[in-house]
Parts: structure tokens; sequence; C-alpha cells
């Protein structure tokens, strides 16, 4: 059989490490695949060519994205370019040439997924995107494939490998956050802006396109609330550990019976979890099906050639199924394109947690009691207190709790009472608390 021809679009940290995995395991890909793989033409606006392995079996290197998607040699077009811009209009146009693709770009799919895979329908193309969340851990796979029988209760899990990598530095070496974000940026861990990792916008995306693949509903990237890692501190790490948790940037993606929750924000585990010993670049995500109950997948969440065998792996799905019905297919979002549902994805302030509250409070007698009936008032009950002495000359004491769990709504109106109060000094830290068992 005559080889499959690729066009690829960008050849940097995923690009090159896609082009060194064609390359190294070209013979095992093939007879996987069934056909051998051939990347017809490459368009980059930069790249180091001293870098990849492979690139001398690229058929042409240009710098014109547009040529790729155009060229009629090209069956399968991958894109790592990454951004809305013009991997959006790249995309569409790749598909209305009859062309299938394959992209690690999740702000794409979270933000244009419904688009792009409705056009992709209309002409009997597959989108191909396991690359798309929490890098080389077949995940979608997984979720799409794996627990079809389940009614998914459940997804939660460290989806951002850049922040992961921060926190775990953080706590285990004292790091600075700017230090530890700069190595990761220099690993090609981090996203171009990589705000997106730090303020959880990565991770938004990721979660955005799990919550749809394990509730049959459109994606609704606007509808997930977002909270990243940026105003965590050395201090929260502490009393967290002191209370025998960790504090981990956690997507969470929940089936309730007033709709579902879409969210994502440092969390503090049990430091006995699993998630809680993921540690560094690697991520992981736990899923509970009703039928399979907890299931746990781990692996490295960025990085060229993890990433790198997600994108492959969709390739070689693709190719497999050149020749299949399209309405054959594993539909992109794991259920029947009629068959999403509308259940709603609940505000924030709807949603139920426990919490880790740090502030700063005059140390007086009766201040305590007046936070702990303020809490109670809003129906918020502590489960454990530290309240430290104060420092020579200091007139304010750091005091940290742990609550119950209760709604968000209710959270909000009691912090913002006692922030008011004049025993109370700045802004309270919050920080959710999720069990995760069962
Ligand atoms: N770096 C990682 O570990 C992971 C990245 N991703 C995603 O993979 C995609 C690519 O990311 P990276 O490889 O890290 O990015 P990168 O910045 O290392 O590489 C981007 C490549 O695209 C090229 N490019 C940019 N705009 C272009 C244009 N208009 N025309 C032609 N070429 C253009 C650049 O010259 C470069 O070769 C992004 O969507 C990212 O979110 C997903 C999982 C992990
Ligand atoms: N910037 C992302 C890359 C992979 O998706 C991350 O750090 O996880
Ligand atoms: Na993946």
């Amino acid at each position: 059989m005559k080889p499959v021809k690729i066009g690829l679009l960008g050849l940097g940290t995923v690009g090159g490490g896609t082009v060194s995995v064609l390359a190294n395991n070209a013979a095992e890909i093939a007879r996987r695949a069934g056909r051998e793989i051939q990347i017809a033409h490459a368009a980059a606006r930069a790249y180091d060519a001293g870098a990849i392995d492979g690139l001398e079996r690229i058929g042409r290197i240009g710098d014109d994205a547009f040529a790729v998607v155009e060229d009629p040699e090209v069956e399968v077009v991958i894109e790592l370019i990454g951004g809305y811009s013009p991997a959006r209009e790249l995309v569409l146009r790749a598909i209305e040439n009859g062309k299938h693709v394959v992209t690690a770009n999740k702000a794409l799919i979270a933000l244009h997924g419904n688009e792009i895979f409705a056009v992709a329908r209309e002409h009997g193309v597959t989108v191909g995107f396991e690359a798309a969340v929490a890098g080389g851990i077949p995940i979608i796979k997984a979720v799409r494939e794996g627990l079809a029988a389940n009614h998914i209760e459940w997804v939660a899990g460290i989806i951002n490998g850049t922040g992961n990598f921060i926190l775990s530095e953080m706590r285990d070496k004292g790091r600075d956050f700017a230090d530890v974000l700069a190595e990761a940026q220099a690993l090609g861990y981090a996203e171009a802006d990589p705000t997106f990792d730090v303020e959880g916008i990565d991770a938004a995306h990721k979660l955005t396109i799990l919550g749809s693949l394990a509730f049959g509903i459109p994606l609704q990237f606007e509808r997930c609330f977002t909270e990243g890692i940026s105003k965590i501190g050395a201090l929260d790490v502490a009393y967290a550990a002191e209370l025998g948790y960790r504090i981990k940037h956690l997507g969470i993606a929940r089936r309730g019976e007033q709709g579902i929750e879409l969210r994502v924000h440092p969390t503090l585990i049990p430091e006995r979890r699993l998630l809680a010993n993921v540690d560094g670049v690697m991520n992981a995500v736990l899923v509970k099906g009703d039928a399979v109950g907890p299931t746990l997948y781990y692996g490295a969440g960025a990085g060229a050639l993890p990433t790198a065998s997600a994108v492959v792996a969709d390739l070689v799905d693709v190719v497999r199924t050149l020749t299949t019905d399209p309405s054959n297919r594993v539909p992109h979002l794991a259920f029947q394109p009629d068959e999403l549902a509308d259940t709603p994805v609940l505000e924030m302030e709807a949603v139920e947690t426990a919490y880790y509250l740090r502030l700063s409070a005059l140390d007086q007698p009766g201040v305590m009691a007046r936070i702990a009936s303020i809490l109670g008032e809003h129906g918020i009950s502590i489960e454990a207190i530290k309240q430290q002495e104060p420092g020579e000359g200091e007139t304010h004491v750091p005091l940290v709790m742990l609550t119950h769990r209760v709604r968000e709504r209710q959270m909000n109106a009691a912090l913002a009472q006692i922030e008011a109060l004049d025993s109370v000094q700045g802004e309270i830290i919050r920080i959710r608390v999720e069990m995760l068992s069962g």
C-alpha cells in the first residue's frame, strides 16, 4: 500500500517531537497503522533544525501553513502551532479540503471544538485531539472508549504540567515561583503565554474537554470556573502540610442533581491520596464510573516526546479508519452528536466544598469567638483550627481553619462579613478542600 502523506503545521516542542517519534519508531508505527506514514509537507515560522531527529525525512519544509492545508498530496494535517488564530482557520480549511486533522491545541478545541466537529462531520473527516488533554496520557481514549459502559460520576485531575512542576518545586525545594516557571518555559512545558498555565486557563481548556467527554454536553469553556496558582504562598503549603494535606491544582468535573460542576482551582487533598503524590510535570486524572469505580491515569502532562506520543497515536487511529464509513467512527465528544445533553453547568456559588481558610486576626480575647459565630450564622462549621502565637511586637496572629462542606454562596457571604471586621487584617485566603474518596 502507498504511504499516507501527512502535512505538519509547527515544528516547535511538540512538532519537533512528532517528527522524531515518526522517524525513530517508523517501522513499528507502520506495523500498527497498516501503512507507512510520511510527512510530505511541513510549515513553521521558525524551528531549530539541529534539535529535531528525522527532519531530513520531511518531503518539503516551508513557512506557509496555508500551503500545507491546500496541498492536494496531504491526507492528514497535524496542527501544532497553537493559539486560536490562524489555527482555527487552518483546521477548518483542512477539513473543508477533506483532510483529517490531529491537533494538540486545547485552547482551539475548548473554544471552537463545537464548530470544528460539526464541520468535520459534514465533510466526513476525523479530528483527533488526544494530545490536547494531559499530554501523553491516553485519557481521551480511556474516557471516550474504555469507559463507554459507565455513567461517569466525576473526574478530578492534575492537568497542567507547568503548574504542578511549580507547586512541587516550591514545596520540595523551597524554590521561587518565577524561577521555576522560567525553567518550565526552557523545558518546553509552558504555553506560549505562560499566564495560561499559572492562572488555570490551560487547565480549564482541558477540563472543558474532559467534562464534555464524561457527561455528553457541548463544550462550554465560558462556564468553567477558573482560578490559578499564582496566589499560593509558601505559608499555605506549610500549613496544609501540618494539617496532613497537599495543595494541588485540580480540574474537577462532577455530575450532581442540579447540574454539572466544572471548576479549576488550587485544592487541598489529604496527603495519602494518590493524586497528592503526583509531582513535577506529571499529570494524573481520576475518573469515577458507576460500574468500574475509581480509575486513575498517570503520565507526563507536557514535553516533546510524551505529547508526540499522543499525537502519533491519534494519527495511527486516523490511518486505521481512513476507509471506514464516517458514521461508524468514534464520535468526537464520546456521545453521538445528536445525543448531547443540555444539562446546565452550575455557577460556582452553587457548588459545595469544604474549605481551608487563613486570615490575620487581632490577638485579643473574643476575636476568634466573633469569627466562629459569623461562620455559624452562615451554616459553616469548623472542623479544625490552628492559632499561632504572635511574633515579637506583633498585634495580629495567623489563624488557619478547616471547615465542613458548605455552598460557595454561604462562604462568600461569611468571608465578606469577616473581612469587614476591624479585628481582621487584609484578605482572607481560601482554598477549597476535596477528599477525593469513592
Ligand atoms: N509543549 C507541550 O508540552 C505541549 C503543548 N501542547 C500544545 O501543542 C501546541 C504546540 O505547542 P508547542 O510545540 O509547545 O509550541 P512551540 O511554540 O514550541 O511551537 C510552535 C511552532 O509553530 C510555529 N508557528 C507559530 N505560528 C505559526 C504560523 N502562523 N505559521 C506557521 N508556523 C507557525 C512556530 O514557528 C513553531 O515552530 C499548542 O497548542 C500547545 O498548547 C499540548 C500538550 C503539551
Ligand atoms: N502548558 C501545558 C502543556 C501541555 O498541555 C502544561 O504545562 O500542561
Ligand atoms: Na492525552
